[in-house]
């Protein structure tokens, strides 16, 4: 029980469920669909509610006006994060800004992120995910069985492009890849509850022999892993503008508004800083829309009427005889609509990302003490029945109509699954036109199809469900990406880019063999 200031001694605590002493709540913590499980707890305690895990408090908030009073309204107090030691300070993920706690440092780097992804300049950039979405297509098409693997990478692709100028291939690119590794190695540590280490900082201190299934092993693969992606990738940038064939770049912007500023002020590290915002960004970026096109992905297969649907809006409005750009964005409301029920349906971080309190805070009677990690419920919001009648279901005509449920804030998917607040998603706009341009295109082209039983040989129903992880993806399904007709392969082959040979990465760096082997526990 935390020992209240005496000027604050008259607060309550927040309420929350009993827990045992010292471990607090830790053995009652889901550990699969927490934010199922945090939304019915909610039935019990309100919309905010306090757990406790080893003496850390965390602070579960399950509604959008609560989460806006506290990271918009009260955003000085409410933009830190936890301090974590696997992920943070022994992999070294400490040195990327959705890590770190609110202070220069972060300012620096999302000031650095803004000039290049902020809604104005970064339309000089959407050529990009318009092309490789293009690109997307053709690998549909020659490949469909890899159908999984092409949109992860054609989410790097946009990406390396983006941050670092880079041309990915098809196939295992290697900068792509890269990141891809360090992201794996990234969310084995943050497993919930996965590494004993978080909880007790001192056991960093026991030798490497006493843990038999020792966390030092995965701790040391995602350091070589993280530290090869931001080395690599920024050598490939120093190169190519030494060659003076530099494309346009976040790390090129970041670098020119360095040295436009460095007589100004002293600066020294920002070089540094601006070679870990662009790693951040670019593993930030490659995974977060794979997750929402997953789901998209799903939703197609599972609802196949929503599927012709959105692809009749595309003939009618586009017609059969081009793809779908971003100059139809606004002719095509149904698309819209899908994109909107894909994050709300089921949001790429179902619990957010968790922020931290800097101060002590009282909310409505209650003592919320500094240090406090604050768990978003982006998924009970996006399913509050205030907003969104029948919320389990895929229903894109929801955000249709005379009175489309994003005509409230609270309504508005964007306003949520993309977090809240001075840490909120500085790709939200590139993230978004990322799905529009990979969603419509390929809804013009492909009908996505339900997988064949290899029991029965007939089509069978995908299973709609989610796996664990703090960016979600759907369990384990299958479909078939089969081309609309003959006019639609045309179409490909005629008016997208052709499939290239990737870059390659400078010579000198070597990819750390990926973590799969290592995801015990402890
Ligand atoms: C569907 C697409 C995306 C979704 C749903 C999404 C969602 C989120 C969410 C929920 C957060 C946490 C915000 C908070 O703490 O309240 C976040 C942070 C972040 N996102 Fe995204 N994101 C997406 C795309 C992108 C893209 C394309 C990029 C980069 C190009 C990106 C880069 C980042 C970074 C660097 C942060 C950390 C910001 C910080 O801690 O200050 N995201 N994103």
């Amino acid at each position: 029980k935390p020992r209240l200031p005496s000027h604050l001694a008259h607060l309550k605590p927040v309420p929350g469920p009993k827990g045992l002493p010292f471990i607090g709540n830790a053995l009652a913590m889901p550990r699969v669909k927490e934010w199922k499980v945090f939304k019915e707890w909610s039935n019990l305690y309100g919309n905010i509610f306090q757990v406790s895990v080893f003496g850390r408090t965390i602070i579960v908030v399950n509604s959008f006006d609560i989460a806006i009073e506290l990271t918009e309204k009260r955003g000085a107090i409410y933009s830190s994060r936890p301090r974590l030691i696997m992920a943070g300070k022994l992999m070294g993920f400490n040195a990327t800004y959705p890590l770190m706690p609110y202070n220069d440092g972060l300012r620096a780097a999302r000031r650095l992120a803004h000039h290049t992804l902020s809604p104005r300049p970064v339309k000089s950039m959407l050529h990009v995910p318009e092309e490789e979405g293009g690109r997307w297509l053709r690998r549909l098409l020659n490949n469909p069985k890899e159908w999984k693997q092409s949109v992860a990478e054609v989410n790097g692709a946009v990406t390396t492009k983006i941050v670092y100028g880079y041309q990915a291939g098809g196939g295992k690119d290697p900068m792509v890849k890269a990141f891809e590794v360090a992201l794996h190695a990234f969310s084995l540590a943050i497993a919930p509850g996965a590494h004993l280490v978080d909880f007790f900082p001192s056991l960093q201190k026991v030798p490497g022999w006493l843990f038999r299934f020792g966390f030092r092993e995965l701790a040391d693969h995602g350091k070589d892993a993280l530290m090869y992606s931001a080395d690599s990738s920024w050598t490939f940038v120093q190169n190519q503008i030494a060659a003076g064939v530099a494309r346009p770049s976040m790390a090129l912007d970041s670098l020119n508004l360095i040295q436009k500023e460095k007589n100004q002020k002293a600066s020294s590290d920002m070089d540094e800083v601006a070679k870990w915002t662009a790693a951040a960004t670019a593993g930030a970026g490659a995974h977060t829309p794979v997750s929402a096109l997953m789901f998209w992905v799903l939703a197609m297969v599972a609802h196949p009427h929503i599927q012709k649907k959105a692809q009749e809006e595309i003939d009618h409005v586009v017609g059969r005889d081009r793809l779908p750009n971003l100059n139809d964005r606004q002719k095509l409301p149904y698309i819209e609509a899908i994109i909107k029920e894909v994050l709300r349906w089921h949001p790429v971080t179902p619990c957010g990302v968790p922020h931290t309190s800097t101060e002590d805070d009282e909310y409505e009677g209650m003592f919320i003490p500094k240090g406090t990690s604050v768990i978003l419920n982006q998924w009970a919001m996006l399913h509050d029945p205030t907003y969104f009648s029948e919320p389990e279901k895929f229903l894109p005509e929801r955000f249709l109509g005379d009175s489309p449920a994003d005509q409230v804030r609270a309504g508005n998917p964007y306003a949520v699954a993309f977090g809240f607040g001075r840490r909120i998603c500085p790709g939200l706009h590139l993230g978004s036109v990322m799905l529009y341009c990979f969603i419509s295109k390929a809804l013009a082209t492909f009908d996505i199809k339900r997988p064949m039983s290899a029991e029965t040989g007939l089509e069978c129903d995908p299973p709609v469900d989610a796996a664990p992880g703090n960016v979600s993806f759907p369990v384990e399904f299958d479909c078939r990406f089969v081309a609309r007709d003959r006019k639609a392969i045309d179409l490909i082959n005629r008016d997208t880019e052709e499939l290239v040979a990737p870059e390659g990465m400078p010579p000198g760096f070597e990819l750390p063999p990926e973590s799969h082997s290592l995801a015990h526990h402890w």
